[in-house]
């Protein structure tokens, strides 16, 4: 279980008065779920339907959450979180449904997953939200539209739920969420592979691995924390650190050569966007 340790306003989380059901409490399911019970969610409010609850969603239940409940015992849904994988999506999704009423809105974090599927599969009101995994530490970034039936009271709630996590930007259309799921969602993994990777050329430089690897966490966690903090641009960061002629200029001819990283992220964020397009067929 992750520790959230950022909070941002929860006052609507703590009214919430009917049920949120959770559909798939793995790796982004388990991070949202930690999220709204440390932003003071009550647990009693909670449900969880997933095929194999881990052992500390299931330590949870003594806090009063809901594990694999039928639809009576649910009780009125209010918000339908759905976390499972987009490739299970159209099999869960049909029970589901089951747990949706007229009132209930239905916030799916699925890669790829249309709201035009989601209002198909599940029915309800629907968000389209896309989070990221640094939402288990309460520094998540999430992107999210509504469908033109969400209700003002619904996005709310959906917003509190979602900010629980970290920020949350709202957009209008849905066009942009491969984009989105491309950068932020997916981007997490570019950022632990430069570590990777930085770690593994400073041992090929003649580093003992255990350096290399804590040089390379810390340099890349440390420049990580900068960015959040500092109101420079990245660019101005980066010229912070290159010295006319010096070694940084030196990699950075490299770095940013042709082919450079330029042309690299430009194919892998069109790599992602186009998984995401074909996971919504
Ligand atoms: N990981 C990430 O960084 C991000 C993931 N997402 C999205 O979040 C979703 C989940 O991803 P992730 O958490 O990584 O995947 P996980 O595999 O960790 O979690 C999915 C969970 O859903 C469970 N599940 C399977 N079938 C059902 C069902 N019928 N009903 C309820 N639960 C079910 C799975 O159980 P079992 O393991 O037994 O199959 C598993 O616990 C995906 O749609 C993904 O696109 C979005 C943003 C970021
Ligand atoms: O890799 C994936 O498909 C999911 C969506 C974004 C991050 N992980």
């Amino acid at each position: 279980m992750f520790v959230v340790t950022i909070v941002a306003d929860n006052s609507t989380l703590q009214n919430i008065t009917g049920t949120i059901l959770l559909a798939g409490a793995g790796k982004m399911g388990g991070a949202l779920l930690t999220g709204w019970l440390a932003g003071g969610l009550d647990p009693r409010r909670v449900a969880v339907v997933d095929p194999h609850i881990s052992p500390e969603i299931t330590a949870l239940a003594g806090r009063g959450v809901a594990l694999n409940p039928d639809v009576k015992a649910a009780g009125a849904v209010e918000t339908m979180v759905v976390a499972v994988k987009p490739q299970m999506f159209r099999e869960a999704g049909a029970r589901l449904r089951s747990f949706v009423s007229e009132t209930t809105s239905v916030v799916s974090i699925m890669a790829g997953t249309t709201i035009a599927s989601l209002q198909e599969v599940c029915g309800g009101a629907v968000v389209r939200a896309m989070p990221n995994t640094p939402a288990a530490i309460g520094r998540g970034i999430t992107v999210a539209v509504a469908a033109n039936d969400v209700s003002a009271q619904q996005r709310a709630v959906a917003d509190a739920l979602l900010r629980a996590t970290g920020s949350v930007e709202w957009v209008g259309d849905e066009g942009l969420m491969d984009a989105v799921t491309a950068v932020s969602g997916s981007g997490p993994a570019y950022v632990f592979l430069l570590a990777e990777e930085l770690a593994r050329a400073g041992v090929e430089a003649g580093l003992p691995e255990a350096l290399a690897t804590k040089l390379a966490r810390e340099t890349v966690a440390g420049s990580g924390e900068l960015l959040h903090q500092s109101e420079l641009a990245s660019s101005t960061l980066r010229q912070n650190v290159t010295s006319p002629g010096g070694t940084t200029a030196a990699a950075l001819g490299v770095l940013m050569g042709e082919p450079g990283l330029r042309d690299l992220m430009i194919r892998a964020i069109a790599a992602a966007t186009q998984r995401s397009k074909e996971l919504a067929k």
